[in-house]
């Protein structure tokens, strides 16, 4: 469970606040995509439950056993450094202290990266590096997968791939997604509740009521 009481954050540690009273209650085994636009404190609000920063005021609790994070860009993309996804895992593997080596190429696998082991991170597309970015936090076998904008610069494929593996994880493993989404059909599309972040506040709803929302607002009719 994520519980968010009356959660206030301000950067400076004063007003103006970027979540200005946050309140929502998240029951494991949910997908809940972040909605919201520029600005509107979706990361800072992921931040806060990963525990990078601390509420100004308000509580949030954090009630899951293991949090895996996928975070928009790893250090090696983009990158000449001569890592293999392999090296690149295992350095993580290392870190999170895991003794058997099977947990990568269960990973790898689960992503449906086995063949790129010796592949360099550098020359990876924007959909396979961010297939290595989930292997890399279901390393540490999380009940709360975090996730910020996991289709960014993955095309139309890759992009279908990822979300029917992040629900397939969801339903079949149980695994709690929490993910930051500029991709409203995604949103909509895959997750059991959406979180729409507005001028400091959240609102909490299905994808249905998002839709007939945001229809409602510009006017349309169903
Ligand atoms: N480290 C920081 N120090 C000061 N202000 C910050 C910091 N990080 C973010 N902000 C400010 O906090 C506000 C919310 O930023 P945040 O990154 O959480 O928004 P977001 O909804 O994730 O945006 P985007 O969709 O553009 O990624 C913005 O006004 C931003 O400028």
């Amino acid at each position: 469970m994520i519980k968010a009481d009356n959660l206030f954050f301000s950067y400076t540690g004063s007003p103006p606040y970027v979540l200005d009273g946050i309140n929502w209650e998240i029951r494991n085994g949910e997908y809940v995509s972040v909605v919201g636009e520029n600005g509107s404190g979706k990361s800072t609000l992921m931040r806060l439950i990963l525990k990078f920063i601390k509420p100004t005021s308000g509580r949030i609790a954090v009630q899951t056993k293991r949090i895996g994070y996928v975070p928009q860009k790893n250090d090696f993309s983009n990158s000449n450094f001569p890592i293999t996804v392999y090296e690149a895992l295992n350095s993580y593997r290392k870190l999170l202290k895991i003794k058997s080596k099977d947990i990568i190429t269960d990973a790898l696998e689960q992503v449906g990266m086995s063949d790129f082991t010796d592949v360099l991170m550098g020359t990876l597309s924007g959909g396979q590096n961010q297939k290595i970015l989930i292997a890399r936090a279901l390393l540490g076998k999380p009940d709360l997968l975090i996730l910020d904008e996991p289709s960014t610069g993955v095309d139309i494929n890759g992009q279908k791939e990822i979300y029917e593996f992040l629900k397939k994880i969801n339903k079949e493993n149980g695994i709690t997604v929490v993910s930051v989404e500029h991709n409203l059909d995604a949103a909509i599309s895959n997750s059991t509740l959406i979180y729409h972040l507005m001028c400091g506040q959240g609102h909490l709803c299905t994808p249905r009521q998002y839709v007939d929302e945001f229809l409602k607002n510009r006017g349309e009719k169903r």
